[in-house]
């Protein structure tokens, strides 16, 4: 396999989200330029690389697969270079990025809805449109690769469609293919295209922050955030982290940043660290340092078990014991597996629970973290295709789980404690209006100052809402 050359000269990666500045990636063979289908004897092999990330896509799109679940298992079972499996990497997170995007696109290029083409062709022109517009992979390789890709995943009737197709695609970069497909709309949907999010998520945004930064917000979303980790206090130090060849975190005395595998650094593969982002690990610290009775810790909600990590050791360092309660019994289990290194008087419990039937007395804890499902709106940048995924629909159902679940964590605090009130999203029928909701029916609790909501553009972290409430 020989590396492909770049593209020279041509300017396609201004709006590149994935991954500024690369170019080639496996090449497809002996293409040449302009290559056209083959007969079934003379096709080429497909490339690893490429065929993997179609795999994955596949995946994805097919079968609700997580792209950064789906994308590394396959990539070590198939046993793909270092040099493939990031080329593969990138085609297939940038690709389910950017699929509502290419999907315009693939629909204006080919001159048909794409409810006429079969989904795994569908999935093959997504990846060519990444390799051409985002990645500067020269058109000769892509549309070689692509056709190669089509003939051995499809059949060779498909070939001359995605031939066709591809060649197309390539006739504008991103750019030019953004302004030809924005004509006409309005701002909103002209914002949503050339940010790669659907509209409604857009709207969203609009309504939580001033027109100035929506764009700078969504565009965020575009850009995968580097890996931060958490320390579990009184299990390891920042300082240890560091000396593993971790970074200090600017601002979070509890967190570091790490390029590479999180697993090469002993205190994460021992579970006195885990990868945590800085949003959760703030809200999860401002809990902890809100005045409070002295009493136990719940954290209602705890699967995985991110915040419960950190909150059982900031528990610990008060003389406290965290109860960390989980709907679902297999992510009960990844609680207790986080959870794992905490020992002594204090180590924190696990319980199997339906939060919003609670099998512990009312008026019992002394600061209650009711980090609720959410639609997730705010780690989109973590998830390449969720935006493409979620629906506003789910938030009716969601809203009114987490008004029980914020009732039954108020019900749960002993007066005076504090109730962390905390999405992952910015959507404000699940964040503030929640709040509100619940609160005008309980005059037994109320605000502690305004409600925090970060951003990543703004904070470097996920886009977590925090609402802390007091129990009268
Ligand atoms: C946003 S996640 C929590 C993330 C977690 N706090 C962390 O930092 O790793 C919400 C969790 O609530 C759980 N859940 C859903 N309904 C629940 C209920 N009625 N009672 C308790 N947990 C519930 C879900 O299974 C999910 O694991």
């Amino acid at each position: 396999m020989t590396p492909a050359d770049g593209r020279p000269g041509r300017d396609n990666n201004r709006t590149n989200p994935g991954n500024p500045g690369k170019r080639g990636g496996p090449s497809a063979g002996s293409a040449r330029r302009g290559s056209r289908p083959r007969g079934r004897n003379r096709r080429r092999p497909v490339d690893p690389a490429r065929r993997a990330a179609f795999d994955a896509l596949r995946a994805v799109t097919a079968h609700d697969a997580y792209a950064n679940l789906a994308g590394p298992a396959l990539f070590t079972e198939r046993q793909l270079s270092t040099r493939d499996a990031a080329f593969a990497t990138e085609l297939l997170n940038g690709t389910a990025r950017l699929m509502g995007t290419y999907d315009r696109i693939i629909e204006a290029a080919g001159g048909r809805k794409l409810s006429t083409l079969q989904a795994a062709i569908i999935d093959i022109l997504r990846l060519s449109a990444h390799q051409l517009l985002s990645m500067r992979v020269p058109s000769h390789a892509a549309v070689a690769a692509s056709v190669d890709l089509a003939g051995a995943a499809v059949g060779e009737h498909a070939t001359g469609l995605v031939y066709a197709i591809t060649r197309r695609i390539d006739a504008h970069d991103l750019a030019g293919w953004i302004e030809n497909l924005s004509e006409g709309l309005d701002a909103t949907d002209a914002l949503a295209l050339r940010t790669h999010h659907p509209r409604w998520i857009v709207d969203a945004y609009a309504e939580v922050l001033p027109a100035a930064e929506v764009e700078a917000a969504l565009q965020a979303n575009n850009e995968p955030p580097i890996t931060t980790l958490a320390v579990r206090p009184g299990l390891t130090t920042v300082a240890d982290l560091i000396d593993e060849g971790a970074t200090a975190h600017p601002d979070l005395p509890t967190a570091a940043t790490i390029a590479g595998s999180p697993r090469r650094l002993a205190a994460v593969r021992e579970g006195r660290a885990g990868v945590q982002d800085p949003g959760s690990q703030r809200v999860a610290l401002r809990l902890a340092d809100t005045g409070a009775p002295e009493g136990p810790w719940l954290d209602l909600c705890a699967g995985p078990g991110g915040k419960a990590a950190l909150l059982a050791g900031l528990a610990i360092e008060q003389g406290q014991r965290l109860y960390a309660a989980e709907l679902q019994p297999h992510r009960a289990v990844l609680v207790a597996q986080a959870l794992r290194a905490y020992a002594g008087p204090h180590a924190p419990v696990v319980v199997a629970a339906d939060g919003t039937r609670p099998a512990w007395r009312p008026n019992h804890f002394a600061r209650v973290m009711a980090d609720v499902p959410c639609t997730g709106l705010g780690a989109l940048r973590r998830r390449p295709e969720a935006r493409w995924r979620k629906s506003e629909q789910a938030l009716d159902s969601l809203v009114d789980l987490q008004r029980r679940l914020l009732t039954t964590a108020i019900e749960s605090t002993t007066p005076g404690g504090v109730v962390a009130y905390v999405t992952c999203s910015p959507h404000r029928r699940e964040t503030s209006e929640v709040v509100n909701t619940v609160l005008a029916d309980r005059p037994d609790a109320e605000r502690l100052g305004p409600d925090t909501q970060l951003w990543p553009h703004r904070d470097g972290t996920d886009a977590m809402f925090q609402a802390l409430l007091r129990r009268r």
